[in-house]
């Protein structure tokens, strides 16, 4: 479409929302310089730019007035003989204080400078996504996410464990053939009773431990080397997924003790000044939180010459009612929530934020030895007899206990071993440690592994080669894109992560003409006044009218039961073929020219609504779980059953929680259907229907009718694989910012309790007694209700 066209067409759309024009072109023109002429970016999500910009210029708009009101108040009163012209400036320069006014007043200074960070970054990144996209993937469109076959550089080096008679060294594969006396690195030793005690000995530096066999040794990143999690894997289990060990509890620089105790000790003198000077308040002071070290404190203090009444409350019944608050107005998955242990992430961030230019790299005292020890003596306080300060402590004792993992000098980590395994005794001489190494600040991740293998070596003191697979981790696959870091891990073959762009957010592709009928919305649709926490009203807010006046989340942000089951008997009821045949619904054609005959049906579907976007509440009412995003700590991983990746969840999840929305592009279904000849690639990502309600607009076209393609922009949901009936997620269309009939957010909601490490599924609805499905792949959903009965014989056959 030619520009001029797109503007009309941009000042129609916004003509419909009640906005002139007049007002419109300005902004649309500045818009246009900031985002480079990229329509892409400005046409994405109805113009929501666009309609953005339009409300920010308002807003700054009526703060202008309101400070020229008061200006010329002030000024009246106190400077009377001030000349006029003096004024006017001062006003303009009040006024300049958003920096969205400053990105749309044509020749402001530096205004792209000034534009808020996020929107920047947006702009940035969107940006260079169509760039790529131009590039390699439009021409011809050819899907790319077929799973990469080579070898990517993130595939590690295994580490061997060597014990020898005296020494036992650490060598990485290419090292095991030159076997190096010189640099002894790792020592197995027996101390203290030898039956239960044995300890590694390290001796040099740490990092240089961590970082053999990885591509970088010279770790020039302040917090380079810092482990990011811990992992214990039972090596007796082979098929059980390792227990990780999240890097949420602490990642404390190793980088200086010599620095930590400087900075420990100025801190402490510091504090004595504070104290001294605080003497008189000192009563009513309560700390909350600190850095491990004591270096940065967060604690709440109370003017008493103000507060005579004021008594320093119970710390224990604070951080209930504030973690209950949180939950509430947040919407925050209770699962594991702790405002402790957030006071205590913001003083490490804070001391991380304000040291890390300083921190240098491996500076450590000479004389530090490093220990990673391993006990069998639970009842043992100190470790292994020659505990010092940077050691490793495991207790291997008859209980499996959920204590902390001590590395001190470099982190702590809460051992969270999965409810699952705890009736069963973790040996942890037959697990491997395995830890992993930010190399460089780069997302993709080293790992190096330690294996404790004390068992088979204590009396013959035997050598172990063992050669162990190599795997492929990367930290963060969304890039920085979700609120926290999703990782990958392939831990079964030789697999990379496979091509595609991750998204965030649903993209528009050409013809998707995803109407944004906004004036269909009405005042008594939308409620004004609430603000935070809508779902735990007694009357429900207007939100709520769509769902018959009943919000369909609980207060704690979960899909109430009848809601939820109301949804699975609809999926269910799909696939037992209570559908009905409809002539004319184009959805499920194989060809846009097959327009006769009959489609496999569809259900007019429920659907939940999440606030709509541009009501006045969209910003405060606390009905929003799907707009709030992902919020549980998800991981994508190589499957062992043939399918491929999955994913899956690292913390428990309770039923009805909202995991994430399917993400791709939304084109209609000719273009789907033109993509879909194209492709070449054997593996298609399953694409999804938008059409949530299409009868209540009669027949659609194939040009009009939208799908959602995941093949090349996607987010995690590309990952979630299929199985039969009984799958712990279940799809959800969820009205969030369009009253438009055509287009829904499909979101995946739990169907019962998920536990921590179970591969998330749902039912695609494929009928495997169809040819046309059964192209698609042989189900290996391991369900007993599995309907692929061609691969069920199969497997039973080879049993
Ligand atoms: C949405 S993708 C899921 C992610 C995919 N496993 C991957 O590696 O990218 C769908 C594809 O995964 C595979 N898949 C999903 N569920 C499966 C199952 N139950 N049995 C076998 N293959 C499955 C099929 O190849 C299917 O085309």
């Amino acid at each position: 479409m030619p520009p001029k066209a797109k503007h009309t067409k941009a000042l129609k759309a916004m003509k419909t929302f009640g906005y002139t024009e007049k007002l419109v072109r300005p902004i649309l023109k500045e818009l246009l310089k900031l985002y480079e002429n990229n329509w892409m970016l400005i046409e994405e999500d109805n113009y929501r730019v666009l309609v953005d910009a339009i409300l920010d210029s308002e807003e700054q708009k009526a703060r202008n007035k309101e400070l020229e009101c008061l200006n010329t108040l002030s000024e009246d009163e106190a400077e009377d003989d001030e000349p006029l012209l003096k004024r006017s400036k001062l006003s303009i320069q009040k006024s300049k204080s958003s920096p969205l006014f400053e990105a749309l007043i044509p020749n402001s200074s530096n205004n792209m400078e000034k534009q808020p960070h996020g929107k920047q970054k947006m702009a940035e990144s969107n940006y260079e996504k169509y760039q790529d996209e131009d590039n390699e993937l439009r021409a011809p469109y050819v899907a790319k996410s077929c799973h990469g076959k080579g070898k990517t550089s993130g595939s590690l080096q295994s580490l061997i464990v060597v014990e020898q008679v005296k020494e036992t060294q650490l060598i990485s594969d290419d090292e095991s053939d030159q076997f190096n006396p010189v640099a002894p690195l790792v020592h197995l030793e027996k101390s203290g009773d030898e039956s239960e005690k044995r300890m590694i000995t390290y001796e040099g530096d740490p990092s240089q431990l961590l970082l053999r066999g990885s591509s970088n040794e010279n770790c020039s990143n302040a917090r380079g080397n810092h482990s990011t999690f811990t992992e214990v894997t039972d090596m007796d289990a082979e098929n059980t997924s390792p227990y990780l060990l999240p890097k949420d509890a602490h990642t404390v620089g190793n980088s200086s003790v010599l620095e930590g105790q400087h900075s420990e000790s100025m801190n402490y003198k510091q504090s004595e000044a504070d104290n001294n000077e605080n003497d008189a308040q000192d009563s009513l002071k309560l700390d909350i939180a600190s850095s491990p070290r004591g270096e940065v404190k967060i604690c709440l203090m109370v003017n008493s010459s103000l507060r005579s009444d004021f008594h320093i409350p119970n710390l224990e019944e604070v951080l209930k009612q504030m973690e209950e608050q949180c939950l509430k107005s947040y919407m925050i998955p209770p699962t594991g929530f702790s405002m402790l242990r957030i006071m205590k992430e913001v003083c490490e961030c804070f001391l991380a934020a304000g040291t890390a230019s300083s921190q240098t790299e491996g500076i450590r005292p000479a004389n530090a030895v490093s220990s990673l020890g391993i006990s069998n003596d639970p009842d043992s306080e100190t470790g292994p007899a020659e505990a010092t300060d940077n050691q490793l402590i495991l207790y291997n004792g008859s209980n499996i206990s959920n204590d902390p993992i001590r590395i001190q000098n470099r982190f702590e980590v809460s051992l969270q071993i999965p409810r699952f395994v705890g009736s069963v005794q973790l040996d942890l001489s037959r697990c491997r440690i395995s830890m992993n190494l930010n190399v460089n600040g780069s997302s993709e991740m080293e790992r190096n592994i330690i294996e404790l293998q004390s068992s088979v070596a204590s009396s013959s003191r035997m050598m172990i080669v063992q050669k162990l697979h190599s795997y492929h981790f990367i930290e963060d696959i969304t890039r920085g894109e979700e609120a926290h870091e999703i990782s990958l891990i392939n831990e079964v073959n030789e697999d990379g992560c496979p091509k595609f762009h991750y998204i965030s957010k649903s993209l528009t592709y050409q013809n998707a003409y995803v109407r944004f009928l906004l004036a269909r919305i009405s005042e008594e649709n939308c409620c004004s006044d609430c603000f935070g926490d809508c779902l735990s009203l007694q009357i429900p807010c207007n939100c709520a009218g769509e769902t018959g006046g009943e919000f369909a989340y609980s207060p704690e942000g979960l899909l109430k039961e009848n809601f939820l089951d109301n949804f699975i008997s609809v999926n269910h009821s799909v696939l037992h073929r209570s559908l009905f045949y409809c002539q004319d619904c184009p959805l499920e054609r194989s060809s846009p020219e097959n327009l006769s005959g009959k489609c496999k049906g569809h259900v007019v579907r429920n659907f939940i609504k999440e606030c709509w976007y541009k009501c006045g509440c969209s910003m405060k009412c606390g009905n929003r779980v799907v707009q709030q995003g992902i919020k549980a700590k998800l991981q994508v991983f190589m499957t062992h059953e043939q399918k491929g990746w999955g994913l899956r969840t690292l913390e428990d999840i309770p039923k009805g929680a909202f995991v994430c929305e399917y993400l791709g592009e939304v084109v209609t279904t000719r273009e789907l259907f033109e993509r879909s000849m194209q492709n070449t690639c054997d593996k298609q990502i399953h694409p999804v229907v938008l059409d949530a309600n299409w009868s209540s607009e009669g027949v659609l076209k194939d040009e009009k009718a939208l799908c959602l393609d995941p093949t090349v922009y996607a987010n995690i949901s590309r990952f979630i694989n299929h199985r039969c009936f009984d799958a712990n997620l279940v799809e959800i269309p969820v009205e969030v910012e369009t009253p438009d009939r055509h287009y829904y957010h499909v979101s995946f909601f739990t169907t019962r309790k998920v536990y921590a490490f179970e591969e998330l599924t749902w039912d695609y609805g494929i009928d495997f007694d169809d040819y046309q499905s059964t192209k698609a792949f042989q189900c290996h959903c391991g369900s007993k209700f599995c309907r692929d009965h061609k691969t069920v014989k199969r497997s039973r056959s080879h049993v």
